[in-house]
């Protein structure tokens, strides 16, 4: 399977098709040999996930149920960082309507990508605080550049990452060291994330990032698909049904904490801060 990759990357026929989206806020391309797609989030400077960036990942990911799409590599234009996690403006003195539409976009996109049934790689190429490390944990292994920062970061900022945030971490790196980190907001360094599991593996640099994704890819590319997504689902069914059971209590949620003005107050500093540095 390496030999074939490396045959479709450096051979004379392109096999790799721009995936027609309808924004350039994500680059997706298709192998058409393998049905490898690469899943680029384009929103600079950091990837910050607002409605818009949401709505364009879940469109996309909808648009790939309907394609032979073998399996998913996610990364990110971004020089530095992977994605900065949610948008702090769409938190900031919102409307409630607005504040509903942009959840309700997050919660459709983490229950595709949740339970996408090929396999999915995120290739991290950066930072990739509270949201962004959502992102990454949704995807069925991680593999990050050195030197870097990862976790859910919500606590530091006076917001509390929402249960499925919570669930999602707790499966991979177990409920004590979930626990410990979520209560401190702990961002990891990718070699500390690394120790504790939260990424599977450490890319020396951007290169070797994208051939251990595709290495990944091409281990599960040789598994029998329909037990391979089985098993898969069946592990992360639990925790996506819990937040499907309760989509609505946990919009409410969501809404009556972020327009508490003791949170408001903080993500004004915080955002303040961010632009300060
Ligand atoms: C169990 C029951 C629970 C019940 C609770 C219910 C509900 C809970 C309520 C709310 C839950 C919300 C969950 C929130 C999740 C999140 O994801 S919040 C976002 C957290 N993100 C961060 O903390 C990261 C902040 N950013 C950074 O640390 C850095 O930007 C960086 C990613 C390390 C990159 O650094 P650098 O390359 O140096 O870039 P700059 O810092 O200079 O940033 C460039 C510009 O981008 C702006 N920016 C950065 N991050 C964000 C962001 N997340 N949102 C919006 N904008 C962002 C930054 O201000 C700069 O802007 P200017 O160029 O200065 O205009």
């Amino acid at each position: 399977m390496f030999v074939l990759r490396q045959c479709l990357t450096l051979g004379t026929k392109s096999s790799v098709r721009n995936f027609a989206a309808a924004t350039n806020l994500v680059n997706v391309k298709i192998n058409e040999d393998t049905g490898v797609v690469i899943m680029e989030l384009n929103k600079p400077p950091v990837n910050s996930l607002n409605y818009e960036l949401l709505e364009a990942m879940h469109r996309t990911l909808v648009k790939l149920e309907n394609e032979r799409c073998s399996g998913m590599i996610l990364t990110s234009s971004s020089p530095n960082t992977f994605s900065a996690g949610l948008d702090l403006l769409e938190m900031y003195k919102p409307t409630v309507d607005k504040a509903r539409k942009f959840w309700g976009m997050l919660q459709n996109t983490w229950i595709k990508l949740y339970s996408a049934p090929y396999p999915t790689v995120a290739a991290i190429n950066g930072h990739s605080p509270a949201g962004g490390c959502l992102l990454a944990m949704s995807c069925e292994y991680r593999i990050m550049v050195p030197k870097k920062k990862i976790g859910l970061n919500e606590t530091q900022l006076g917001i509390v990452a929402p249960q499925w945030f919570q669930d999602c971490m707790k499966n991979i790196i177990g409920s004590r060291q979930a626990e410990k980190a979520l209560i401190a907001g702990t961002l990891f360094s990718s070699e500390e994330a690394a120790k504790i599991g939260l990424i599977d593996e450490l890319a020396t640099d951007k290169e070797d990032l994208m051939k251990k994704a595709h290495d990944f890819m091409d281990e599960q590319l040789g598994l029998p698909p329909l037990a391979r997504s089985t098993v898969k689902i069946g592990f992360r069914k639990d925790t996506l049904n819990r937040l499907i059971n309760s989509r609505e209590v946990d919009t409410k949620y969501f809404i009556d904490f972020i327009f508490q003005p003791k949170v408001q107050e903080s993500l004004e500093m915080y955002l303040q801060a961010l632009k300060k540095k």
